[in-house]
């Protein structure tokens, strides 16, 4: 897109505190008279609508809804405050934190606006303006407004000189509009069938500015196109792949979110190239633009995967997949900085392809009313839907979308971890593995610590992105990986170990005999008691071994044969082992005694001999 900058002007109802009004001069008071929200709005006239979305002279607008124009003494400031309610405005129902990256559902907000009485029964037609940011959203849904507010009118783009007023949007480089917005009129059009549907304009974030994440944008977008019938996915000048592979990005976000995947969770998707400048390719409007889209989402048999699976996963979120292409508007809406929408300042081929794209998305025959699960939804139910969606992205089930480099340094590493970490394992599985017999454990750690390092090497030899900060995390990773297989290795062969493997039928049996000796001796002595209590441990100690040899045998009772095991491994470990050590202990001890006194004996007879001799 030619490069919009400039203008600070702000063209809105009031919602910034700097109004275009206030950047040429004018005071807060003529300004407050000048804006269309100073009106009440009953809307019932399609000419009064229409009214409010143009700004005219102060006076004349005070006249609005033909009441007559207040004099200065009739309290005009009373009135404000009553009218300052009821006026037509944008209203944010989704806020965005900027700050924290997160995102809160205003309900009392959205509430007061889908459970009117007059439209919650009603079913509901939703209208979004997705995409980048700066490309002139919000500046088409004020058409929409304008379109909406004067329907059947043919003149409904209004006149030459009237600035364009509605949602916020505004010149220059800086992004505008944040979170989500809706008009907070709801439209009720009655369809060709003599049906009454709710017709909701929603403005939305732009996406990819320099202080959102991609996790944002995703959020905005999906959000957005999951409780909208029509998403218009605004682009610039072309239909870019990465452009395809975002929108792939944020449905599959989106799809992620709903609860019961349907073939096709979306409705309509409308590609919207603003400033097409190849008309001689494809011509401007809706026929150039679907042509133009059927070859850009065409499959091929010859393209590459990739190119393939973006272009099905579009095809199998939408139902309805259109693309219109707009003319660029002229360059006093591009790069004046005072440009104020007046229709005066925007080229003629732009106004008449608007003139055809807006009833394309809003007129009564056109109109696709909402759907989730193959139902229609009302008003009044799109709050449920609303709110249930929100709290999916805020709470920590979803993955995290990711920039593209992110996402494919990572991928890198993490196959270059399995890589080198499936090395180590092979390699390990020939020194100890399953077929292999014990292995003393110091040799074994000698060999881990050699694989351990080759899989490491292995690891850094591997190009990948991201850096080399990024890199060590996964290096970390897989050492500790490294070395919890290497853990399960030596478990392994710790089982190998015949000692091991007869460890608890031995301590059952040393249990055995002790009691059973200790029973003999005091049924001997006399101490009936304690010899029927060491029969009782022989019997149950016997028992135990009969469970155990069961379960290895069979295995079954695999956690009965476990916990006998750890039974008599905590006997080993607490009385048997401990007693051993002790015993070995003085045994040194008193070995190294003998040893050194032997020496000194046999050091002072052979000094006694010398002295002899
Ligand atoms: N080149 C070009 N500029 C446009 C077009 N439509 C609107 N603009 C200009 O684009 C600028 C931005 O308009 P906005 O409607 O605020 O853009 P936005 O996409 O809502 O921007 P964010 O809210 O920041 O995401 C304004 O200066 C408009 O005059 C268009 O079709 N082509
Ligand atoms: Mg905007």
């Amino acid at each position: 897109m030619a490069e919009v900058s400039g203008s600070r002007h702000r063209n809105h109802y009031g919602l910034n505190s700097k109004s275009h009004l206030e950047d040429k001069g004018l005071k807060d008071e003529e300004n407050a008279s000048f804006s269309p929200h100073k009106q009440t709005l009953p809307l019932k006239m399609a000419e009064d609508r229409r009214d409010k979305l143009l700004l005219r002279p102060a006076v004349e607008n005070l006249g609005f809804n033909d009441s007559p124009v207040p004099s200065p003494d009739e309290g005009i400031e009373e009135d404000k405050v009553v009218v300052e309610e009821e006026k037509a405005k944008p209203v944010p129902i989704l806020l965005a934190n900027l700050d924290e990256h997160t995102f809160q559902l205003d309900t009392g907000a959205l509430e007061k606006i889908l459970l009117q009485d007059h439209v919650k029964d009603l079913n509901v037609v939703v209208v979004s303006v997705a995409g980048a940011f700066r490309k002139g959203k919000s500046f088409l849904l004020d058409f929409m407004l304008r379109y909406m507010y004067s329907q059947p009118s043919d003149s409904w783009m209004g006149g030459d000189d009237d600035p364009l007023t509605g949602f916020s949007w505004r010149g220059g480089c800086e992004r505008e509009t944040t979170g989500i917005l809706l008009w907070n009129e709801v439209f009720v059009v009655d369809k060709p069938d003599g049906t009454k549907v709710a017709v909701l304009l929603v403005d939305t974030q732009g996406a990819f500015d320099s202080q959102s994440t991609i996790k944002d944008s995703a959020t905005v977008f999906a959000l957005s196109t999951m409780t909208s019938s029509v998403q218009v996915f605004n682009l610039s000048q072309n239909v870019q792949e990465d452009d395809l592979q975002h929108l792939q990005l944020f449905t599959e976000y989106g799809r992620l979110a709903m609860e019961d995947i349907h073939l096709k969770p979306f409705q309509s998707l409308m590609f919207l190239i603003r400033d097409w400048c190849y008309p001689y390719d494809y011509e401007y409007g809706l026929e150039g633009g679907n042509a133009f889209l059927d070859k850009k989402l065409q499959l091929r048999e010859k393209q590459h995967e990739e190119l393939q699976n973006v272009r099905k996963h579009i095809h199998s979120c939408f139902s309805n997949i259109s693309c219109f292409l707009l003319p660029h508007p002229g360059l006093k809406v591009a790069t004046n900085r005072d440009f104020d929408g007046r229709l005066r300042d925007i080229q003629d081929d732009f106004k008449t392809k608007l003139a055809e794209l807006i009833p394309l998305l809003l007129a009564p025959d056109r109109l696709v009313e909402k759907e989730i699960a193959g139902k229609k939804v009302t008003c009044g139910e799109l709050v449920e839907y609303f709110r249930s969606y929100i709290k999916i992205y805020q709470g920590d089930e979803l993955p995290h979308p990711k920039s593209m480099l992110l996402a494919t340094a990572e991928a890198n590493n993490l196959t270059a971890v399995a890589r080198a970490k499936d090395s180590y394992s092979r390699n390990m599985e020939k020194v100890c593995g399953g077929g292999r017999p014990y292995m003393a454990p110091a040799d074994l750690e000698c060999r881990h610590k050699e694989l351990r390092d080759d899989s490491v090497d292995l690891f850094r030899s591997v190009k990948k992105m991201g850096g080399e900060e990024f890199c060590q995390s996964y290096q970390k990773q897989l050492e500790s990986e490294l070395d919890e297989a290497y853990a399960n290795f030596a478990k392994q062969n710790e089982g190998k170990n015949i000692f091991y493997v007869a460890r608890t039928p031995a301590m059952l049996f040393v249990v055995m005999f002790v009691t059973y000796m200790v029973s003999g001796i005091t049924g001997f002595v006399g101490l009936s008691t304690l010899a029927f209590l060491a029969n009782l441990v022989t019997s149950v100690a016997l028992l135990l071994l009969c469970v155990w040899g069961y379960a290895k045998y069979y295995g079954e009772f695999v956690e009965v044969g476990q916990l006998i095991d750890q039974l008599a491994d905590a006997l080993w470990e607490e009385v048997l082992k401990s007693q051993i050590e002790h015993y070995m202990e003085d045994n040194v001890r008193q070995t190294v005694v003998n040893s050194i006194r032997a020496s000194l004996t046999e050091k002072g007879s052979t000094q006694t001999k010398l002295k002899t001799h």
